[in-house]
């Protein structure tokens, strides 16, 4: 579906440099701070910004060669994208009409119906959640085959996040061979919808894992300096200071839930495993 390799974009304070792939059927998460690199890597890989170095592929071709056959199938969702102000959610209708030759009236209907969203009023008028579900809405409109989705939910309250993240697994379950590639600040969104996750920090991925073995695998010992001291290291990936002593990132919690039965092992999530790898030290 997509192929980033080496994927290099240079402005005068910041460098990316990021490689990432998202397999037919798979739902991939992008993780990192402000400033990371998430929507950079988003504009090089539409094509939106123009590439310095190494190769991006979309549907098996170069992202220089993206043309409309390949555009009927993305939808696509920016954090700065949205249509004139001026405009109205029919008018929006009609446009999205005349370009997606697989555009879903019905659906698009149903879902502005269910959402509560005034199809006569200039959308420069909507607040930020309802800017956010018509955004969505436009990408899920056309059966897309490949979802990319820079914050989607970025601005909405639990309730609207939830609606939104039902959708995405909807649109899933009706294509097996669909993908969505998604960025959010809210690790839980990622934690219940995604496959697998990268995380980005300063313009690389510095992390990569299925969602599956983060949540068996990983796990945070709170320790004494004495217990960090005496305590196997075998399997200790980040660490940082804390008052009471260290926090520690494992990745084989298992193993200290049998062998050092006096450590609390708790579980680890997308959150605590995001800020060790931003925060934490190499041991
Ligand atoms: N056109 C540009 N010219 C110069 N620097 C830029 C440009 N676009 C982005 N940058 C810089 O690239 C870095 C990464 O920005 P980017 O928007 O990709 O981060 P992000 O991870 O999406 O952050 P956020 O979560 O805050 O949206 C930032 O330091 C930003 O200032």
């Amino acid at each position: 579906m997509l192929k980033i390799n080496n994927a290099k974009k240079r402005y005068p304070a910041f460098e990316l440099d990021c490689s990432m792939e998202v397999h037919p059927g798979e739902i991939v998460g992008l993780i990192g701070k402000n400033g990371a690199g998430k929507s950079t890597t988003f504009s090089l890989t539409l094509g939106l910004d123009r590439l310095d170095g190494g190769e991006i592929e979309l549907f098996g071709k170069p992202i220089q060669e993206l043309d409309d056959q390949i555009k009927q199938k993305l939808g696509v969702v920016l954090s700065d994208s949205t249509f004139n102000g001026n405009l109205t959610i029919q008018s929006i209708q009609n446009i999205l009409k005349a370009m997606y030759t697989k555009f879903q009236p019905r659906f698009f209907e149903e879902k502005v119906k269910a959402f509560e969203l005034p199809r006569k009023q200039a959308i420069r008028t909507f607040s930020t959640g309802m800017k956010a579900k018509l955004n969505i809405l436009i990408a899920l409109s056309h059966q897309a085959e490949f979802l990319i989705l820079d914050e989607p939910t970025s601005g909405l309250d639990a309730i609207a996040r939830e609606e939104i993240l039902d959708m995405l697994r909807s649109y899933m379950e009706e294509d097996p061979d669909r993908s969505i590639l998604i960025s959010s600040h809210i690790s839980s969104d990622l934690e219940t919808l995604c496959d697998q996750v990268f995380l980005i920090d300063q313009g690389k991925m510095i992390f990569h894992s299925d969602m599956d073995t983060i949540l068996s695998k990983y796990g945070i010992l709170k320790v004494s300096p004495s217990q960090f001291e005496t305590m196997d290291k075998s399997y200790l990936v980040k660490v940082k200071d804390e008052t009471f002593g260290k926090v520690c990132l494992v990745n084989e919690k298992q193993y200290y839930l049998e062998n050092e039965p006096e450590l609390v092992v708790e579980n680890a999530n997308l959150d605590t495993l995001f800020t060790m790898y931003v925060q934490g030290e190499s041991k």
